[in-house]
């Protein structure tokens, strides 16, 4: 074992890969990675998982297109011609990642699973330990598996899949199980379903997407009712598979029942990679849940060491990840002498969207949450189905929610299902963020007509 000192260590190239720029040319640099550069969201989540709803919602608006007076056949899916534009122009782009890095004078690239071995001592797993004046942790988390025998470890050979590995497999299942009910099942159970799988979803809680305001995830959860073949309050007690059929035992209101399926997909969330990395042994403090303790400036509990995402914030988005990124790119800066005061992150409103069919789209409190707060608030639930546009749409579901301080006009929250969602959010993101009033917001300024922009303009007049 051979050792070596660098001036910045950064371990991870999801978010943690936009760090290092320029004005880190003069630094000895080490970026460790173990997989393909870019991370989740490039490689196994954000990204490819948007590419395939985009043709999962065609099937289902194509399907729903004889209300409107047009009638298409069936949606015939060629999945291995998706999965392979998907994956055709993401996998180049980490590649180039990984090239260009190793192509840059001041940048040692460690590839193996590396973790630590004492206080900031880091074992490549290359066969150099590592020690360094700065540190960045970016090493984010992977998905939680279930304490099921048969579905306690991955096994894509047997159809056992996270959403790790489901995304790349060679044939669509003809009957997939989808266990979870937040983010990951609600996106992927869509896309199964719409490309050709029969999806049958087994979720432990009463409601699908329970972090949500709670108007929406009773909305959603009735529409999928319609949709899949949902088993609610269920858990999957035992698993066995014969060499081509899983039969799960799940346990729910009606006793126990047997869900057999192809292949089945764990979605019941994520760890944080703190436990591979052994951070314990570096001396980095650690959440309840596993997480690194970081304070506002992105700080660590062990000097100079910074972290940043998944397997630090609250928030596990990636437009997150990013910005705590940014934060920590410029007080590594202003440590160095190199960047005016430092910066903390803002967290005050992390807006997030579920890409299913309808999409989802939230930011700031939910009515669950002021009430619980005993906060005075009134809502205002906007149809889509009302405002001029989705009569054209001939939107029956979608809903915008907004909830306004009755006192100060301050909107609270706003929480929407229905087409464009997660863009039409962006008003009420920008309105909180600028600390905008909700009359000012609503009557300052034009709103294009007969845009579906209005469902927002109308949710803001009513809750007025
Ligand atoms: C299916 C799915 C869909 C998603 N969709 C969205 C979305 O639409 N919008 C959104 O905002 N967020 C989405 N997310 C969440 C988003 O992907 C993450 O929040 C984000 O990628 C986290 O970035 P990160 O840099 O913290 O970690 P990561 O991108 O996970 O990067 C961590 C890197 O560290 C490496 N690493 C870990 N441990 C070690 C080690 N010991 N040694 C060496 N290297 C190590 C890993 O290989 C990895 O490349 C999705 C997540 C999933 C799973
Ligand atoms: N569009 C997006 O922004 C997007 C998309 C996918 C993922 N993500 C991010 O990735 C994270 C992970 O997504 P996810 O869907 O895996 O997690 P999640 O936290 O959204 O949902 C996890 C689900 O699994 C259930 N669960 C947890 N443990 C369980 C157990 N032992 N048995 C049965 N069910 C269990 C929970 O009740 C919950 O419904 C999300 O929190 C989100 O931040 C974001």
């Amino acid at each position: 074992m051979t050792t070596r000192h660098h001036d910045l260590v950064v371990i991870g190239t999801g978010s943690g890969n936009s760090i290092v720029d320029d004005r880190f040319a003069d630094l000895d640099v080490a970026i460790v990675e173990k997989g393909v550069f870019g991370g989740t969201c490039l490689n196994v989540g954000c990204i490819p998982t948007k590419m395939l709803v985009l043709p999962a919602d065609r099937v289902v608006e194509a399907a729903d297109s004889a209300r409107l007076g047009v009638s298409f056949p069936p949606g015939q899916a060629d999945w291995r011609a998706i999965r392979d534009r998907v994956f055709g122009r993401i996998d180049p782009i980490a590649a180039g990642g990984e090239e260009y890095r190793r192509g840059l004078a001041n940048v040692t690239v460690y590839d193996r699973e590396a973790r630590f071995v004492g206080p900031m001592r880091l074992d490549t797993g290359t066969g150099v330990e590592i020690t360094a004046d700065r540190w960045v942790v970016a090493a984010g988390g992977r998905p939680r598996l279930l304490d099921v025998p048969g579905l306690d470890a991955v096994d894509p050979a047997r159809g056992v899949h996270t959403s790790d590995t489901i995304m790349r497999v060679d044939e669509l299942p003809l009957r997939t199980a989808v266990v979870g009910g937040g983010y990951v099942a609600a996106e992927l159970s869509h896309v199964l379903q719409s490309l050709g799988s029969d999806v049958t979803w087994v979720h432990r809680g009463e409601t699908l997407l329970g972090h949500l305001d709670r108007e929406i995830a009773r909305a959603f959860t009735d529409l999928a009712r319609e949709r899949f073949d949902l088993r609610l309050g269920s858990t999957v007690t035992a698993a066995s598979y014969d060499g081509s059929v899983h039969r799960l035992a799940v346990k729910g209101p009606e006793g126990e029942r047997t869900v057999e399926a192809d292949a089945v997909l764990l979605a019941v969330g994520r760890v944080p990679n703190t436990d591979l990395l052994d951070v314990a042994a570096a001396g980095l403090a650690t959440t309840d849940d596993g997480r690194l303790v970081v304070d506002s400036q992105q700080r660590t509990s062990v000097p100079d060491v910074w972290a940043l995402g998944d397997i630090s914030t609250d928030f596990p988005l990636k437009h997150v990840a990013n910005h705590e990124a940014r934060v920590v790119q410029h007080n590594l800066l202003h440590a160095m002498g190199r960047e005016g005061e430092a910066r903390e992150s803002d967290h005050r409103f992390v807006p997030s969207a579920v890409f299913t069919h309808p999409q989802i789209a939230s930011v700031g409190a939910t009515e669950q949450e002021l009430e619980d707060a005993g906060r005075a608030y009134r809502a205002k639930t906007q149809k889509f189905g009302d405002v001029a546009y989705g009569w054209a749409l001939e939107d029956t579901t979608g809903l915008c929610k907004v909830l306004v301080d009755p006192e100060s006009l301050q909107i609270l929250g706003a929480h929407l299902m229905g087409p464009m969602s997660s863009v039409l959010v962006q008003t009420f993101i920008q309105a909180m963020s600028f600390g905008q009033r909700a009359d000012d917001v609503a009557r300052g300024q034009y709103w294009i007509h007969p845009a579906l922009s209005e469902v927002v303009e109308n949710a803001l007049l009513g809750v007025l």
